[in-house]
């Protein structure tokens, strides 16, 4: 408020010195007026102009007696009208002075709202260009009927077809309609063609994903049937035992059997709901503030002029070329189908009398220990039944925690686990395992519209809960997980699961995985993705790792590539990966200056205790760092191994891995290692799992994926078109071979001297200094730092820290130079 006042003063001032009627044309009445002058004008013109197509022969006669009263003329718009049509139409333009009325009334706005005068002017400049085209093509296009194109476009069009000849007219003609299009809408051949690119791109994921839709519907279809059958057979148990209610009032829940689809209805209206709220906030926002500055008294225009200046250069880019799409390179790929899945029977039918009998023997065994049931209720799930247990008033819950042991023991039956209480709830839980237990495919868990819709960066759909509900965790928000199990129940598949969900979701370009596989067989089938998914550091031929001295040279390089995210985001002024991928997209960074669309990283070692034991320390260390830093630029970890002992996974491992996967493990320390609970050995095995992240611990049947079904979706992947090559890390050369390689000077490169300077002047010896000022690609930069540490100009590797520059200034850089020539 401060600064407007002044220049409201000003303003009084100046316009006190001029003539009244001059100062009163500047008001804000006069242009009132004067707008609202014009779109009377204009609509005047076109009714005259409408009139004059029907009666212009009828008043060829009053033309010449515009003062002669006892003429009187059929226009609508009297002698007036028809003489101003006659001029415009008859002798000026023909159909195209419409554009006259019309540019009138446009400009009638732009007085009311106070346009810049320069913006009236050029519309005005475009406006009349426009009018003498149309009058020249509706003459070329149709000689007879001169009202068409008016006089001028007729005589125009004789006169040019005496020079270039019909024909020549004709192409004349469309190049100059051609020209103005390109000039005035900023149409180039460039965006004509990504347009058509993005459209057919579009048009076929539309496709696709009709044909899934399709496919997942039908499932849905066939499932929602087979769960009603289901609930009908649970209903009908209910009614048969509900005689025995007096012995104790046993219910069995359903809740698990509802068809999920109702929820996933919920979902979709609280979206819609939510896009519409956000879609009118700013709207609401600009009337507001331009009603504030209307009470001020304050001209709007000043503010408007500001408002174009600050249209800056990535607006323009993403006007004319959209927005950046990383999927574009690969922009016909096809994500793999449902049909590559197998299918099981995966209707849950439990035996009434198993459920029955397992009731029974919970109530004697707690009775035995004079703990009294107040209520009871049962959960079927694909793999296990939770019973839920209320006890009678005045019994403590920390009294059956105590008997946890003997109360499993009691049930003596394998897989029993007690919850208690469930957490959130006042009720004790008891999992017994089925007699039957029911495969949970990859196939119904993918289909799911939870993980199908699901707005997650990297979705993993591991399996379904105890009530039956597809479980999607998002890998991003992890942000590193950690797997464990005893051999052969169910890690590899596990594994596998989370690497079908990923690559069932996400395109290539947002996506690398870094396989390690010390067993060498149970990854080796994603190797057909190398070009699309994989990661590998350059020179390295087998992208999936299964040395150690690899994975050691992987995990380090992937430390650098970490730091060069860091840099790129600090650059960027942005916080994680998320932002700094919307921002490229929305081309705001410039990808000169190194910047780059980052794809989520996932690394996944397989048998990390094998790596511990012989590597130790250097795999530990950078695994460490990676751990604890790695989450907000997109770097994610997924570490499984069969022995889960404090010496693999150590404390800070464990500390930076907070969501953790337990399958059967062998026994109760194992499970504490892991889950800092016990739990995991009263698993059952075969994909049975407890998930965690963080605070409560969830059973669940983990989906089954085998080989013959991940071999399909990897041949379907790698029949495509694929990247040039895989995606190359960052080369990372280890302390003993970094100061032999490049010794000789012929074979620098050719940018040595002049990253020599741009480090001795920075005095900072790092390769993403090279790439900013050198325009270079990292495995460049990293080796031009290479040839600098063997010259001696940079010193050696400090881990994430700069290296240290050895040359002081450019005098001692010559003689450096100079002196290695003379050796
Ligand atoms: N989710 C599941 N559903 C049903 N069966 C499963 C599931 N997961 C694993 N199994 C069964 O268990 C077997 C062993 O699984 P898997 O190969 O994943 O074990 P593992 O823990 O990786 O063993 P190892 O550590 O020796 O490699 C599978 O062949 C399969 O028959």
């Amino acid at each position: 408020m401060a600064k407007r006042k002044p220049s409201v003063k000003k303003h009084t001032k100046t316009l006190e010195n001029k003539p009244p009627i001059f100062a009163f044309l500047k008001t804000k009445q006069a242009q009132t007026i004067f707008g609202f002058f014009l779109i009377s004008f204009s609509v005047f013109l076109c009714i005259a102009f409408i009139s004059f197509f029907f009666n212009w022969q009828e008043d060829q006669s009053t033309l010449d007696q515009l003062t002669n009263r006892a003429v009187k003329s059929s226009n609508l718009l009297g002698k007036i009208g028809a003489n101003l049509s006659h001029f415009f139409i008859y002798k000026g333009f023909g159909i195209a002075s419409f554009i006259i009325a019309i540019q009138l009334f446009l400009m009638g706005l732009d007085v009311l709202f106070k346009r810049k005068l320069s913006k009236i002017i050029l519309a005005w400049n475009w406006s009349l260009v426009a009018m003498v085209l149309i009058s020249i093509s509706l003459g070329f296009l149709h000689v007879k009927f001169a009202l068409l194109s008016g006089i001028v476009g007729f005589e125009i069009n004789q006169y040019l077809q005496d020079f270039i000849g019909k024909t020549g007219l004709a192409i004349a003609l469309i190049f100059l309609f051609a020209a103005y299009i390109v000039v005035r809408y900023k149409v180039t051949f460039d965006l004509f063609i990504e347009k058509l690119k993005q459209k057919r791109a579009a048009k076929e994921q539309e496709e696709s994903l009709i044909v899934e839709e399709n496919i997942s519907n039908a499932k849905e279809d066939e499932k929602t049937i087979e769960k009603e059958k289901t609930n009908e057979v649970v209903k009908k148990t209910v009614e048969e035992t509900s005689e025995d209610k007096e012995k104790s009032n046993f219910e069995k829940s359903v809740i698990d059997l509802k068809p999920t689809i109702s929820k996933h209805s919920d979902v979709e209206t609280k979206k819609e709901e939510l896009t519409l709220t956000v879609a009118h906030e700013p709207e609401a926002n600009i009337e507001e503030t331009v009603e504030d500055l209307n009470d001020v008294g304050i001209d709007v225009a000043i503010g408007r002029e500001e408002e174009s200046s600050t249209q800056n250069l990535s607006d323009k880019l993403v006007k004319d070329f959209g927005e950046f799409d990383p999927t574009l390179e690969l922009a016909n790929f096809k994500f793999p189908t449902f049909n590559l899945l197998k299918q099981y029977n995966e209707t849950i039918s439990i035996d009434p009398e198993e459920l029955e009998a397992n009731k029974d023997r919970i109530v004697e065994t707690l009775k035995n220990y004079k703990i009294g049931i107040a209520e009871i209720k049962a959960t079927v799930g694909p793999t296990i039944t939770l019973y839920e247990i209320v006890p009678e008033a005045g019994i403590r819950i920390s009294k059956i925690k105590n008997l946890e042991d003997d109360i499993a023991l009691s049930l003596s039956a394998l897989g029993i686990r007690i919850i208690a209480p469930i957490p959130g709830k006042g009720t004790i839980g008891i999992e017994v395992p089925n007699k039957k237990s029911t495969i949970v495919s990859m196939h119904s868990v993918i289909s799911s519209k939870k993980f199908q819709e699901s707005p997650m960066e990297l979705p993993v759909a591991l399996g379904k809960t105890i009530s039956n509900e597809t479980f999607v965790v998002d890998l991003a928000k992890m942000p590193h997980l950690l797997m464990a199990g005893a051999t052969g129940q169910g890690k590899s598949v596990g594994l596998n699961a989370v690497l079908t969900s990923l690559l069932y979701k996400k395109h290539p370009a947002e996506v690398k995985f870094i396989l390690v596989d010390p067993k060498k067989v149970e990854l080796t089938l994603f190797n057909k993705i190398e070009r699309h998914y994989l990661a590998k550091l350059p020179d390295v031929e087998e992208a999936i790792i299964t040395d150690t001295t690899k994975v050691v040279h992987t995990l380090n390089s992937l430390c650098i590539e970490m730091d060069n995210r860091y840099d790129l985001l600090k650059a960027a002024m942005v916080r994680n990966i998320k932002e700094y991928n919307a921002k490229f997209k929305a081309r705001k960074l410039n990808p000169n200056d190194g910047h780059q669309f980052l794809p989520y990283i996932v690394l996944v070692i397989d048998e990390f205790a094998d790596l511990i034991m012989t590597a130790g320390k250097e795999v530990e260390t950078p695994i460490a760092r990676l751990a604890q830093l790695a989450r907000a630029i997109g770097i994610h970890l997924i570490v499984a191994t069969q022995r889960p002992s404090v010496n693999v996974i150590t404390g800070i491992i464990k500390a930076n891995f907070p969501a953790r996967i337990a399958f059967r493990v062998t026994s109760k320390i194992d499970s504490r290692t892991i889950l800092d609970a016990g739990g995991a050995d009263q698993l059952i095995g075969r994909g049975d799992l407890l998930y965690t992240a963080g605070n409560d611990i969830n059973r669940i049947q983990c989906a089954f994926v085998d080989t013959p079904e991940v071999e399909k979706i990897t041949d379907f992947i790698g029949s495509q078109k694929a990247y040039s090559e895989a995606f190359l890390l960052p080369e990372y050369v280890d302390d003993e071979s970094g100061t032999t390689v490049d010794i000789d000077i012929a074979d620098r490169d050719k940018l040595f001297r002049d990253a020599a300077e741009i480090i001795v002047t920075a005095q900072q010896g790092s390769a993403s200094l090279l790439q900013r000022k050198l325009k270079l690609g990292y495995n460049r930069a990293g080796r031009l730092i290479d040839q600098l540490e063997a010259a001696g100009i940079v010193g050696g590797f400090e881990g994430s820290k700069a290296r240290q520059v050895l040359v002081p200034d450019f005098v001692a850089l010559d003689q450096l130079l100079e002196n290695e020539k003379k050796v």
